[in-house]
């Protein structure tokens, strides 16, 4: 027997909870909706300004009109499904659906006016443009923010927590944990900044961009000006010069900058998934939740796992958008119109990323004592803090050590060096009684020069 109808994306199925926000706006209802705002928008542009003897639709009227959008309903979504099953052509159904409308409200006689002198690209890159930018400032954004604000807060909270950090994965001169994650909130501010720069561009001027119908209807308009008012009323940036498609270049741009978000967050999730490893932050459990299914001791840290996976799978399809996007043969070919469909598809990757990592942040804790043991069992780290200030006490005249680096290195390279032995070296140094007290009050922990200090940048 086979299965009822079942969802192939987990977008669709088991992450559903977490993404469905995005099905608002990049949709194929949500497209529609925006289509039906944009063709509307037109007719009513049209009628406002007069063009070819029309007077401007009165307040109800232009109420009634908009409530299609407002009140766009699984009811609209069916008949615009039934009249694409006839038109074989999705832009012609909304014409189709918005020219019943305008019989039943009696206005007929500006049915002409609807999709006038537009091409299909003219409504759909401008409903593309609305759709990607709400699902962007409603629903990506604030998932991501919500990462930088639980991001920020343990910044400022371990700003102080020494920790042994690991070039190479080996032990190194220490840091605090809050200045290492105050790092990917100041890398992901930067990165949203340049997100929220995007520019959102549409262009509106016929089939092949040169307002040849338009100019053919009606000779003495400035088309370009009204072409400029309508896309800019939309709250977007005019592209005057196109092919038939919006030449997509700010959409690659924006799927770039996502995806270098995603690529940062991914690095987040394996530097947190290995001071999990090394048992410097705890899982805390979840209460009836299980580890693994045969080792009962265990908490896993799936979703840091999860969120790598979902941020993968996001940048490889934003990357392959970015990419198909740019180009379209000569005046247009329909690459872009397939390829579009799956903006929310590879938004929706990051999105349950995004949750994954909040959560996962959310569910953490420092062990400040397994920090300490680390820093206590790594005196050696402080080699590089001894040969740096003898080479300032060789330059100021007060030590006439030949070589501090082989000095040192002959000390620490390759090998565990206690308190007690740096302690002794310190003391036996030819260097100035300042210095030598300085380097003897040094420990491990206190080693971390302007970590804590490093962490107000984040208020810059
Ligand atoms: O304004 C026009 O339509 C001009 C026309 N170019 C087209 N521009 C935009 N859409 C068009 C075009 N052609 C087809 N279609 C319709 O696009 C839909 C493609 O379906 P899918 O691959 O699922 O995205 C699917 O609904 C197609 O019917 C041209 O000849 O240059």
């Amino acid at each position: 027997m086979t299965l009822p109808p079942q969802p192939i994306s987990p977008l669709d199925g088991r992450y559903r909870p977490a993404v469905q926000a995005l099905g608002d706006h990049l949709s194929e209802a949500g497209l529609n909706r925006a289509r039906v705002l944009v063709e509307i928008d037109w007719l009513i542009y049209l009628t406002d300004h007069g063009m070819f003897g029309t007077t401007p639709l009165t307040q109800e009227q232009q109420r009634s009109l908009r409530s299609l959008v407002d009140g766009f309903d699984q009811a609209s979504i069916d008949e615009l499904a039934s009249l694409e099953a006839t038109t074989r052509h999705d832009v012609k159904a909304v014409e189709y659906f918005i020219r019943r409308r305008l019989d039943e409200l009696g206005l007929t006689s500006i049915a002409e006016l609807t999709h006038f002198a537009c091409t299909s690209e003219d409504i759909n890159n401008l409903s593309y443009a609305l759709t990607i930018r709400s699902a962007v400032s409603s629903v990506w954004l604030p998932a991501f923010d919500a990462v930088i604000a639980e991001l920020t807060r343990q910044a400022e909270l371990y700003r102080d927590a020494p920790m042994l950090a690991h070039t190479h994965g080996q032990p190194a001169t220490p840091t605090t944990m809050g200045k290492e994650l105050a790092v990917f909130v100041h890398r992901l501010q930067r990165v949203r900044a340049q997100i929220v720069a995007t520019e959102y561009l549409g262009k509106f001027s016929g089939a092949t961009a040169t307002f040849a119908a338009h100019l053919a209807a009606d000779p003495d308009a400035d088309w370009q000006a009204i072409s400029n008012e309508f896309v800019t009323s939309l709250g977007l940036t005019w592209n005057p010069l196109t092919t038939q498609i919006e030449s997509h270049d700010w959409q690659a741009e924006l799927y770039a900058r996502i995806s270098h978000a995603n690529r940062i967050l991914h690095n987040l999730c394996t530097d947190v998934w290995t001071y999990i490893s090394m048992g410097y932050f705890t899982q805390i459990p979840v209460e009836g939740a299980t580890g693994s299914s045969t080792m009962p001791h265990k908490v896993n840290p799936i979703r840091f796992e999860n969120a790598e996976a979902n941020l993968e799978l996001s940048s490889a399809l934003l990357d392959s958008l970015a990419s198909t996007l740019v180009t379209s043969r000569l005046q247009r070919d329909l690459t872009d119109s397939s390829a579009q469909r799956n903006i929310g598809v590879a938004l929706g990757h990051s999105v349950l990323a995004l949750d994954n990592i909040r959560g996962g942040l959310g569910q953490i804790s420092l062990n400040t004592a397994a920090l300490e043991a680390d820093l206590d069992s790594n005196w050696e780290v402080l080699g590089e803090a001894i040969q740096t200030v003898v080479r300032a006490e060789v330059t100021e005249g007060r030590s006439s050590i030949a070589d501090p680096y082989a000095l040192l290195k002959e000390l620490t390279r390759g090998r565990r060096v206690g308190a007690a032995e740096m302690a002794e070296f310190i003391r036996g140094l030819d260097i100035g009684d300042a210095a030598k007290e300085r380097l003897l009050a040094l420990t491990p922990a206190r080693y971390v020069g302007l970590a804590s200090q490093l962490v107000d940048h984040l208020a810059d």
